[in-house]
């Protein structure tokens, strides 16, 4: 089914044509399709903004490791590929496809809250040419098997190269933007650390730490409030005890402060909760921020941590 067929077949219903006017009237939307080399989600300006607006901690010239957790369709990796000075330009393959809103087969599966709309078809979130077998990255082979590994490296398209490791990470796969690692897995299971750790350890950073660690992730909504909440939850504390073992402390890096830890969560005293006894005592700064471009109408919000002071 083609997009625009896609957009036929959703315009028949009432909470899609809310949706599409919703979509259509939104400035960051208009913003984010006016420039087709753009970012591929929404969500990019929230990071764009929370960084502008709060000490610019992806900008820092040190900030050499970042983990983007739920990190498809991959707007947040953009921002960071961006900051650590990967040239933004896209492959020919991406560029072309979302340039031109060709050959999707269902827009309605891939549109969810993070905009993944007019120009973004789920065939060219699926179809991604794979690029097998080894790889080399920074100089070094992966130590495993990289079945579900993309890394696009200079040699394959024109453009610079940047400093540091990027990995994102999502139960989606996601299209190779250029300097970033994408791993499709659940970062419940249990595999998922290691084969983060596996891609960070590299001749600089052989322990594998990281500076930031971002997470957007969300559960899918059931529709039961509760168990939402639950999984919102269960996200949020498996996301801290990744950072708990992973993050950069000042003595690591040499500065001030430790790493940084930017978490989406959903409002509720849960949340709170964990907010008080797990984030604040462990790092020097904790806000919670709703930035501009997060919807009104969405009780999600972020926990920025700066300043990880390592376990004692
Ligand atoms: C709001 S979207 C992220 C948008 C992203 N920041 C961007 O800018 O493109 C949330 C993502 O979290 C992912 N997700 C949810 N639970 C996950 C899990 N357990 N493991 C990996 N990814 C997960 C979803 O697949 C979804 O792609």
């Amino acid at each position: 089914m083609t997009f625009r067929q896609s957009l036929i077949a959703l315009s028949k219903s009432k909470s899609a044509k809310a949706w599409l006017a919703r979509q259509f009237q939104d400035p960051y939307v208009k913003q984010r399709l006016s420039d087709p080399q753009a970012y591929r989600a929404r969500s990019a300006f929230k990071l764009v903004e929370i960084d502008s607006q709060y000490y610019h901690f992806l900008t820092k010239p040190d900030v050499k490791a970042v983990v983007d957790l739920g990190a498809a369709p991959g707007g947040w990796s953009q921002v960071v590929a961006g900051k650590l000075g990967w040239d933004e330009s896209r492959p020919q393959e991406e560029a072309a496809s979302t340039a031109a809103g060709v050959g999707g087969e269902d827009v309605s599966k891939a549109t969810g809250d993070y905009g993944l709309d007019a120009d973004m078809t789920w065939s060219s979130m699926t179809r991604v040419p794979t690029r097998r077998p080894r790889r080399k990255v920074q100089g070094e082979l992966l130590a495993f098997d990289p079945l579900n590994i993309d890394f696009v490296n200079s040699d394959e398209i024109a453009s610079t190269t940047g400093r540091g490791t990027i990995v994102a990470l999502d139960l989606l796969r996601m299209q190779p933007i250029h300097g970033v690692h994408c791993i499709q897995t659940d970062f419940l299971s249990p595999e998922a650390e290691r084969l983060i750790h596996g891609l960070l350890s590299v001749k600089g950073n052989p322990e594998g730490k990281v500076d930031v660690i971002l997470s957007d992730m969300a559960a899918n909504a059931s529709g039961n409030q509760v168990r939402d909440i639950e999984s919102s939850l269960e996200i949020c504390q498996s996301v801290f005890e990744f950072a708990r073992r992973n993050l950069r402390t000042a003595e690591d890096i040499g500065r001030k402060r430790g790493g940084v830890l930017l978490m989406k969560y959903f409002t509720h005293p849960l949340l709170q909760d964990f907010y008080i006894k797990k984030l604040r005592p462990n790092f020097h700064d904790v806000k919670s921020i709703k930035p501009p471009s997060s919807r009104g109408d969405s009780n999600e919000a972020y926990f920025l941590c700066q300043g990880w002071k390592g376990d004692s």
